[in-house]
C-alpha cells in the first residue's frame, strides 16, 4: 500500500484534496479523519500539518507527501520535490514600513520576525548578512506595530495582508514557491513502491493537463491543413482523417484552454470551420 501525506489545514489542504479527488482517490470526508484507506486504489492517506510532511516523509515512514516548496525549504528535511502542482502559489518576501530598507544588505544588526526561520536564516548567511531572526507561528504582519521586530519575512500572494498592516515589500522575492509532491532525497527507484509512485504521479499530471488543455475539432480544406496545424501542433501532433466531402479533413488536437478563444478566431480567419472545443475530463500523457 502507498502510504502519503496530506496537508490537513490552511492554504494546501482544499486544493490538495480537490485535486487528489479529481484524479480518483478516495478523500476523507470528515476534517478530523486523520487518516483514511483507499483499498480499490491500494493507498492511505494521512493528513498532517503541511509543516511535518517533508519530515515524515525524509523518514521513509510515508512515501511520499503533498507540501509547499517553502515549507520543504524551510524543515530542511532530506526531501525533495518530484512534481509541481501549480496551486497555493506565492512569494517569499522581506516587507517593513516604508523606508525601512532596500535590500537584505540593509538588515544587518536588526531583527527579522518570520515563521519561516529556516529560509530567512539561510537566506540572510548566503547573503553574509548578520541579523537576529525571531520565530512566530502565523499573523506575522502585526509583529511590527507590537515592536517585536523591525522588518517581517513572509508569505506574499495578493499583498492585501501587508496593505493592511501598512507594510511594503523590499528587496528581491527571497523564493517562489506552489504546492509540490515530494519524496524521500535519492529514494531508490528500485523500491518496491516504485510502480505505484509513477501511477501516483501520472494521474496527477492527467488532472493537471485535464486543467490546463482543451480538445479543439475542426474542419478544414486541405490546402490550408498547414497553416491550421501551425496554430495548433497539439502535444505530440494532431489527428487529422479524411472528411466525405473530397478535399476536406478533420482536424483533432489539444490546445492549452487560455488560447481557446484566439485560436478559434485564428482557424475561423482562414477558412475552418465546424470549430468545437471539449473539455478533457482525465488523461494520461
Ligand atoms: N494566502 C496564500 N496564498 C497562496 N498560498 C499561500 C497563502 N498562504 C500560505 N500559502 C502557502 O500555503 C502553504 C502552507 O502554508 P500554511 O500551512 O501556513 O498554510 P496557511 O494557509 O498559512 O494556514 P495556517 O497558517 O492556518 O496553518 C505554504 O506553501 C504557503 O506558501
Ligand atoms: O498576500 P496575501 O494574499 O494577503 O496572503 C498572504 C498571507 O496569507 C498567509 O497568512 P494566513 O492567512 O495563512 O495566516 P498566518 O499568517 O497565520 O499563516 C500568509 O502568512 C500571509 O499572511
Ligand atoms: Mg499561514
Amino acid at each position: 500500500m502507498l502510504r502519503i501525506a496530506v496537508p490537513n489545514k490552511g492554504s494546501l489542504s482544499g486544493p490538495a484534496a480537490d485535486m487528489l479527488h479529481e484524479a480518483g482517490y478516495r478523500q476523507r470526508r470528515e476534517s478530523k479523519e486523520l487518516r483514511i484507506v483507499d483499498p480499490g486504489n491500494e493507498v492511505e492517506f494521512f493528513y498532517l500539518r503541511p509543516r511535518d510532511i517533508a519530515i515524515y516523509v525524509s523518514s521513509g515512514r510515508l512515501d511520499i507527501g503533498i507540501t509547499g516548496r517553502d515549507l520543504l525549504v524551510d524543515s530542511g528535511a532530506d526531501a525533495e520535490e518530484i512534481l509541481p502542482l501549480g496551486f497555493a502559489r506565492s512569494t517569499f518576501r522581506f516587507a517593513g514600513k516604508p523606508g525601512t530598507a532596500n535590500g537584505v544588505a540593509d538588515l544587518k544588526g536588526r531583527t527579522v520576525a518570520t515563521s519561516y526561520e529556516g529560509i530567512v536564516a539561510r537566506h540572510l548567511a548566503d547573503s553574509g548578512v548578520d541579523a537576529s531572526v525571531v520565530h512566530l507561528d502565523g499573523a506575522v504582519e502585526t509583529a511590527i506595530e507590537l515592536g517585536v521586530a523591525e522588518v517581517i519575512a513572509d508569505v506574499v500572494e495578493t499583498g492585501t495582508s501587508l496593505r493592511n498592516a501598512g507594510l511594503e515589500v523590499f528587496g528581491e522575492p527571497i523564493m517562489k514557491s506552489e504546492a509540490i509532491v515530494i519524496r524521500r532525497t535519492g529514494a531508490d527507484a528500485e523500491e518496491a513502491a516504485e510502480p505505484k509512485v509513477q501511477q501516483f504521479l501520472r494521474r496527477l499530471q492527467g488532472v493537471l493537463v485535464a486543467r490546463t488543455y482543451v480538445m479543439m475539432d475542426y474542419d478544414c480544406r486541405v490546402e490550408q491543413l498547414e497553416k491550421a496545424v501551425a496554430l495548433t501542433p497539439g502535444l505530440e501532433s494532431p489527428t487529422v482523417s479524411p472528411l466525405h466531402n473530397e478535399g476536406w479533413v478533420a482536424v483533432r488536437a489539444m490546445v492549452p484552454a487560455k488560447d481557446a478563444q484566439r485560436i478559434m478566431d485564428d482557424l475561423y480567419a482562414i477558412g475552418a470551420r465546424a470549430i468545437l472545443t471539449t473539455a478533457i475530463h482525465a488523461c494520461r500523457l
